[in-house]
């Protein structure tokens, strides 16, 4: 039986991993013109994930260019805390950060929230989602993983719906980000388990007409909510 569904704004949410990174700005530009309502940027380190994208820098070039867009920084780094004053500084909206990389997340989250960004507290694969619960009433947005992080183009991990499940039930306002392997065919079960935001990386990014693709994930979360309302 399909989860609750929230009383909040669905969200399509673009990861430019998978892009064409010598033209991020335009890339991002491009994702915007095809009707995403948030970017969401990959941040990698070396050491949290075995792989290395940008940091603030190249955050701090892309806001000018793209002044309004809501910028979600997905922060797969060892150390959180290091860069919150970066990020801010450098235009960043939203700073989700893994709960496996410090032993003091309610302290991680009012550094984010000091800096005046929106906190999110994200879980890898084998993390189990009830680690997340005392954090919940905290922050802005919790991120479920769907495949395990580093890299993109990854199979989807169904196996991960129960943890949004839960998070749905007892938590009905709650942003639920699904983050990992979620295209046409995976996002129905995503948004039917509560998800609310979705971020989409190869799906949108390698399709040949990104609005389209946009458009028709819109489609299918727009019914999955509908069904869950009717069965409720
Ligand atoms: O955080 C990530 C990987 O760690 C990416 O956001 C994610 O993989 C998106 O890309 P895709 O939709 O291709 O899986
Ligand atoms: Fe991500």
């Amino acid at each position: 039986m399909a989860a609750p569904m929230c009383g909040r704004t669905c969200k399509i949410g673009p990861s430019i991993l998978n892009a064409d990174l010598s033209m991020l700005a335009a890339e991002c530009q491009r994702m915007m013109d095809s009707g995403s309502d948030y970017l969401h940027l990959d941040v990698m380190d070396g050491q949290f994930v075995p792989n290395l994208t940008f940091g603030h820098p190249v955050v701090k070039c892309l806001r000018p260019k793209l002044p309004s867009v809501f910028f979600d920084m997905h922060m797969m780094v060892a150390a959180p805390e290091q860069w919150v004053g970066d990020m801010a500084d450098a235009g960043a909206d939203q700073y989700t950060f893994h709960i496996e990389t410090t032993d003091d997340p309610a302290r991680t989250i009012r550094k984010i929230k000091e800096a005046g960004m929106k906190a999110g507290i994200g879980i890898k694969p084998k993390t189990p989602v009830h680690l997340l619960v005392p954090f919940i009433d905290s922050v802005d947005m919790v991120l479920i993983m769907t495949v395990e992080p580093g890299f993109g183009g990854q199979k989807f991990m169904a196996d991960m719906m129960p943890k949004v499940q839960f998070l749905r039930e007892h938590f009905p306002d709650i942003n639920i980000e699904v983050d990992g392997g979620v295209g046409l065919a995976t996002i129905q079960e995503c948004a039917e388990a509560g998800a609310n935001m979705f971020v989409s990386g190869s799906a949108v990014v390698n399709s040949d007409n990104p609005r389209e693709t946009i458009q028709a994930l819109r489609n299918i979360v727009a019914e999955a909510i509908q069904k869950s309302q009717l069965e409720r």
